[in-house]
């Protein structure tokens, strides 16, 4: 039996002290990539990008990653149409503001959003994406595996990084990724300035990974995020890496353990598309003031 939506966080809010409702919020992670979660369920949120760049500011605002606004897929002007209008749909946000396709640590907390909230039934459901229907599946461990679509390599390229070039696979995951399989240390490398890369390739920015392999069936990685800057890690990112190591091996299929600062995550490469699996953390649930939310228009 699903919970219904007003036992959690996603009914209306209590009018505040100057009588105007605050707004709802989750604050949560996959792999402590953070992400606000804000629901508008009847899809009247002005979500501007100075709003989200406010709420993602870890010193004026909640602090996080990206921002998952839960809404319905006919209130989302672009999305595929191949999205139900009348499911849930991703609309991810980077902490700058901008609009990204997809994002894999988003979505396993965007399920596990829906679950707890009564939104959703555990087990298997679809949620839309701008990068396409994506079906999920929540598990009792609170671990959710996702169906990420094709990992599709579209050519080679170089990441610079403190001068230094590194060749890498460009692979498309919904969004644009330059996965480099690098000999060192991934945890000498300074991430701090967003690495190099080739604007005619991507013209839109791109995702950095950069990983070497460690032991048999897992790699190490670390990744720039395009709209963010470092994190501690990208789920996308992950499936990114897992099919640059099969594509420079030539194995069409395989599958690793991806280990990245915030924990570990398991890629799978299958003939028909990909698969991430990871943990999914809700940790708060509170309300944005309604005089906060209007300054940061
Ligand atoms: N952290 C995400 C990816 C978020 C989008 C990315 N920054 C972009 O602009 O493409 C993930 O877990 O996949």
């Amino acid at each position: 039996m699903p919970k219904t939506s007003s036992t959690r966080c996603c009914g209306s809010s209590p009018r505040n002290l100057s009588g105007v409702r605050d707004i709802d919020f989750v604050k949560g992670h996959g792999t402590e990539n953070d992400f606000v979660v804000l629901p508008d369920l009847d899809g009247t949120l002005d979500l501007t990008a100075s709003r989200v760049r406010a709420l993602c500011d870890r010193n004026r605002g909640l602090g996080a990653d990206g921002v998952l606004r839960v809404v319905k897929g006919a209130a989302v002007e672009d999305a595929p149409s191949d999205v139900d209008p009348d499911g849930w749909f991703m609309d991810y946000r980077n902490a700058d503001g901008s609009i990204a396709e997809m994002c894999g640590n988003g979505l396993r907390l965007f399920a596990a959003y829906l679950v707890d909230a009564g939104l959703a039934e555990r087990g298997e459901f679809v949620v839309g994406t701008r990068s396409g229907p994506r079906p999920v599946k929540t598990h009792e461990d609170g671990s959710v595996t996702l169906h990420m679509g094709p990992a599709r390599v579209f050519g080679r390229s170089h990441a610079t990084v403190s001068g230094e070039g590194f060749p890498g696979v460009a692979i498309d995951v919904g969004n644009p990724h330059l996965a480099c399989l690098i000999d060192s240390d991934p945890a000498d490398l300074d991430l701090t300035v967003p690495p190099g890369h080739d604007p005619v390739l991507f013209p839109h920015g791109v995702n950095v990974e950069l990983f070497r392999r460690k032991g048999p069936d897992a790699i190490q990685m670390r990744v720039h995020e395009r709209g963010v800057g470092e994190t501690r890690s990208c789920g996308t990112g992950t499936v990114a890496a897992v099919a640059a190591m099969l594509h420079l091996a030539n194995q069409p299929t395989g599958a690793s353990y991806v280990d990245v600062l915030g924990g570990r995550v398991r890629v799978e490469i299958t003939e028909d598309g990909s698969t991430l699996t990871g943990p999914a953390v809700l940790v708060a649930r509170g309300r944005l003031d309604r005089r906060w939310w209007d300054s940061a228009s």
